[in-house]
């Protein structure tokens, strides 16, 4: 990571009074300064106040920061947040009601430091996909056109870092699955870095590049999306979609079957195929309870996937009964959910070689 794409942060606040044990965040972080990084983490464990302390929303105690080589924070410096030239899009949009959305964004254009020609202005509401709506007031725009206007007004002050505070919670799961393709074509087209605040795996596997977990206001791990969220001591992953991320190429399809073959370090998966173009790269999400673990390669089974692996770890999982083991393939790690007998009668141990079937798994993007 040079120092000029590089997003330095360390930050020691406490809020409440110094003896007691109100929360206190302690971070020291360096992350990419390109991409999207999600800031995932439960409730309370600090995610929006490490937003607003790079806002300069809030000052810590102790604090320094740095965006791709310029100094917001340090033992002496404190540049004040209207001087910081981010963008910053919350829960809620926060577009004055009674403008029109183009007003909304006029009234930003005209508050930019640097302010975009008629090109890039074009660009940004195409990418966004608002040019119909822009004469509408808030009030008559879907919550999803609200946020979709909400980030053009970030974009447009063309700032050098885009500070996103879960701009999705607030909408049902028709409209996240609406907006989510312009939060990928942003990604695709834009060269600011992205800090996101998500409690969505299905976001964060679709969107990030790089994340960041919090846990009571300290880092625990901090990564490449695809080695975070396949690590099973973390609490990213929950009950229902324990799981992994590949990352990999569309190299075949099966036409016939409507099946896609997509290769990824240590192996290749059939999934279903979406019509995406051969050599794309893609995640596929592979769920712990949709991977089997054999002793031998059974070839008379309906399951389409199977691939040998090697076992690294087995821990406790949700119930007494069920396991998760992680089993390596080269680089890449998979997880499947056990139960307890079956460890016993297989005689799991680490090291152990075996066959992981896989009986389904997704493109996520
Ligand atoms: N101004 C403040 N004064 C005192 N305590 C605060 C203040 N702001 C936040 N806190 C506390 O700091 C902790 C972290 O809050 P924060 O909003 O950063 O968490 P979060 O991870 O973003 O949570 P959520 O996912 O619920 O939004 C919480 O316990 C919160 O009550």
């Amino acid at each position: 990571m040079t120092e000029s794409k590089t997003i330095n942060a360390q930050f020691q606040l406490h809020f409440g009074s110094a003896d007691s044990d109100a929360f206190s965040l302690d971070v020291d972080l360096q992350i990419p300064g390109q991409g999207i990084t999600a800031i995932f983490g439960a409730s309370g464990s600090g995610k929006t106040t490490l937003l607003r302390c790079i806002a300069g929303l809030e000052k810590a105690q102790q604090g320094a920061l740095s965006i791709n080589g310029e100094t917001w924070q340090s033992h002496n410096v404190f540049v004040p947040t209207y001087q910081r030239s981010l963008g910053y899009v919350f829960q809620e949009s926060s577009l004055f009601p009674h403008l029109s959305a183009k007003a909304n964004l006029q009234y930003a254009i005209k508050r930019a430091a640097n302010p975009p020609s008629a090109e890039t202005y074009q660009r940004i509401v195409t990418m966004l996909g608002i040019e119909p709506v822009l004469n509408r007031r808030p009030a008559q725009l879907s919550g999803g056109e609200r946020q979709r206007v909400a980030i053009a007004r970030a974009l447009l002050v063309q700032p050098k870092l885009l500070l996103m505070d879960e701009p999705l919670a607030s909408l049902d799961y028709k409209r996240k699955q609406e907006i989510l393709p312009y939060l990928e074509r942003l990604h695709e087209s834009l060269d600011i870095p992205v800090l996101y605040v998500s409690h969505s795996i299905e976001e964060v596997t679709r969107l990030a590049d790089h994340a960041v977990i919090l846990e009571q206001g300290r880092v625990i791990a901090e990564g490449a999306v695809a080695e975070v969220f396949s690590r099973i001591d973390l609490p990213t992953q929950t009950e229902t979609d324990v799981g992994v991320i590949l990352q990999g190429h569309i190299r075949e399809r099966d036409p016939q079957w409507h099946l896609a073959r997509v290769e990824f370090d240590g192996g290749s998966l059939w999934v279903r195929d979406g019509g995406d173009e051969l050599n794309k790269p893609v995640r596929v999400r592979v769920l712990a309870k949709d991977v089997s673990l054999a002793l031998e390669n059974h070839e008379d089974t309906s399951i389409l996937n199977r691939l040998p692996v090697i076992v690294e770890e087995i821990v406790c999982d949700i119930d007494e009964a069920t396991s998760l083991v992680r089993v390596r393939t080269n680089e890449t790690c998979l997880l499947a959910r056990v139960t307890l007998r079956s460890v016993a009668h297989m005689q799991l141990i680490q090291d152990k070689a075996v066959w992981a079937q896989i009986k389904s798994a997704a493109i996520v993007c």
